[in-house]
């Protein structure tokens, strides 16, 4: 139970349909989960339009109705009252809003007692490298003894507490509820990916983030219910950079200074091979263990005299850092987690021990499949992954990459033909096969993705079954050879037309171990 009043703070509302009641007893943005004396705050959906849903909410008994366009007309309402009077019930309450998106994070902040002010706060944004970043800086963090909480792709957690969730940033109300959670246990640092959509769709609203990390930007997420172009896309991860006290920022992608200019950084952090960076990597080598591929390198600190543009060592400033995990965008991705490590006093060693000891889940997964080849279940599931992937795989001159995947239905539909192009270009036989294809034919998705494989005359076979597909690759390796699975990464399900079914692509490898 909340005062509503006290719920709408800081929001601008009006009502437009009877009174508002003292208090509520829950905030619902579902119909379908709608209790007693609950406000439901109608949102415009990608698929559906919460609006269409206020009769079910108000059958369900909500108090009050949130919405942001006056949809319901009197024929309507007096037939709603009518219900209600049965039932000893107050007429109904409908408020309105300008943006009812925004409206829900601003109340579920206020639901969840602000969370937010007793944390500190660190977003990683970027095309690629959210997860793997904000695990490391998570396992820095955790490294130091200090209570953190991670949201991301993969799970929520804090200490032993894990729970998945469905975005990668969490609805407004579930990320509130979340930071509370934290709060409570005794979080002080909070670690989250923050994507576009989270951005774009004011999941994160009323969060100033402590520190944001900006890893890079490429074409992607752009389509139906993602993003209307490039420009948009651009124009939501800058959103990130206006609610951020300290920014940290790739240097070396083009598109950093748009980032940064016109934020909110009081506090500004480069990183990159480039010597103007603050912090600046050199001198690579890669690693090859048994079981694990790494790269080591030397990360130089440098204070750059921001008014004079004058580079100065600092004194001490460089170090030699190991990271379990292989090729250019692991040295950007550790950079950036050491460059907000260092902001919080996080010691060397616990630094040190986070990336000796990494293993982000899906991510360059290696898996001991066979003691002749190996085998790599890999998160990539667009062409700038794939892409860094493949050329890293190549680096430690492998005999041949044999590459297996698919494409996302419902998502961004040029990642089909560009990932193809990838890995007919960079792979040295390819097998095409089924990813999530949510609404869509995946034969169709296949032959999106052969385009792309015959512009760049790869060579290629199509299995549309994913467990046959890689039992194919798999018996088809050779001494010396890479087998990657890419696109699904830690994921345990495969997504046809809503429904979600088991599937592993780690298992589904392992059961093709050969000894
Ligand atoms: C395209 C998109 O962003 N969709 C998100 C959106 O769903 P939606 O707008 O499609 O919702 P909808 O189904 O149209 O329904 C609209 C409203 O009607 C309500 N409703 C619906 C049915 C009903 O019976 N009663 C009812 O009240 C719904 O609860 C909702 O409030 O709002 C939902 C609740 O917040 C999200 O879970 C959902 O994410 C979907 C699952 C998704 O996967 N989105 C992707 C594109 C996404 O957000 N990805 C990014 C990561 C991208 C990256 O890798 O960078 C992420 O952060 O996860
Ligand atoms: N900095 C990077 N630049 C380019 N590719 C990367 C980078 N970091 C990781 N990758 C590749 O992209 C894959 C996905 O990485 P990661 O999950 O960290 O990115 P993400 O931004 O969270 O992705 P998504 O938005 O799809 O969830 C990795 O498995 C790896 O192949
Ligand atoms: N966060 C990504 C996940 C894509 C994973 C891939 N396996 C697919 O289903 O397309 C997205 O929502 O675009």
């Amino acid at each position: 139970m909340r005062q509503t009043e006290k719920l709408l703070q800081g929001l601008k509302w009006r009502c437009i349909r009877g009174e508002l009641p003292r208090e509520v007893t829950q905030v619902a943005y579902d119909s379908r989960k709608v209790e007693p004396g609950a406000l439901f705050v109608c949102i415009q959906g990608s698929r559906q339009d919460g609006h269409a849903f206020i009769r079910e909410a108000v059958e369900r008994g909500a108090a009050a109705i949130l919405t942001e366009k006056d949809v319901i007309d009197e024929e309507q309402i007096n037939q709603i009252n009518n219900l209600r009077k049965v039932n000893n019930l107050r007429k109904i309450c409908v408020l309105e809003t300008k943006d009812t998106r925004a409206a829900l994070a601003s109340i579920s902040r206020q639901w969840f007692d602000n969370p937010q002010e007793n944390l500190k706060i660190i977003g990683v944004t970027g095309t690629k490298g959210k997860t793997s970043t904000a695990w490391m800086i998570w396992k820095m963090f955790t490294a130091a003894g200090q209570k953190s909480g991670l949201i991301g792709t993969i799970e929520v957690c804090y200490d032993t507490w894990q729970q998945k969730i469905r975005n990668t940033t969490p609805e407004s109300y579930e990320l509130y509820e979340i930071l509370r959670k934290m709060v409570d246990h005794g979080c002080q640092y909070v670690v989250m990916e923050v994507s576009s959509q989270a951005l774009k769709l004011h999941r994160v609203n009323g969060i100033m983030f402590d520190a944001a990390v900006f890893t890079n930007l490429r074409e992607d997420h752009i389509g139906a219910g993602e993003h209307a172009d490039f420009a948009e896309y651009m124009a939501c991860k800058h959103r990130l950079f206006c609610q951020c006290r300290i920014g940290i920022f790739n240097q070396d992608d083009p598109y950093w200074q748009e980032m940064w200019r016109g934020s909110s950084c009081e506090k500004v952090l480069t990183y990159g091979f480039s010597r103007q960076a603050d912090y600046c990597a050199d001198r690579v080598q890669l690693l090859r263990g048994s079981d694990r591929l790494g790269v080591q390198y030397h990360l130089n600190r440098y204070r750059i005299g921001k008014n004079q543009g004058e580079m100065e060592a600092a004194s001490e400033n460089s170090w030699n850092v190991v990271v379990n995990a292989p090729g250019k965008f692991s040295i950007y991705n550790s950079l950036a987690a050491i460059s907000v490590a260092e902001q919080y006093q996080i010691p060397e060693e616990a630094i040190e021990k986070a990336l000796h000891t990494l293993q982000v889940p899906g991510r360059i997964e290696m898996l001991p499949v066979s003691p002749r080849f190996i085998v790599i279940v890999d998160y990539a599931h667009n062409a700038m992954a794939l892409d860094a992937l493949l050329r890293t795989l190549r680096d430690y001159h492998p005999g041949r990459i044999i590459c297996i995947f698919g494409c996302g239905g419902n998502r961004a539909a040029e990642r089909r033909f560009q990932m193809g192009e990838v890995a007919g270009r960079l792979a040295d036989l390819v097998v095409v096969t089924t990813d999530n294809p949510r609404e869509e034919d995946p034969e169709k998705i296949a032959d999106e993705i052969c385009l792309g494989l015959e512009a760049a005359k790869g060579k290629y076979g199509r299995i549309p079954d994913r467990g046959q597909a890689i039992a194919y690759g798999i018996s088809h390796a050779k001494p010396g050879d890479i087998v990657v699975i890419a696109g699904k990464g830690h994921e345990t399900y495969q997504e046809i037309n809503g429904e979600k079914y088991p599937m592993d692509d780690r298992k589904l490898a392992m059961k093709c171990k050969v000894w």
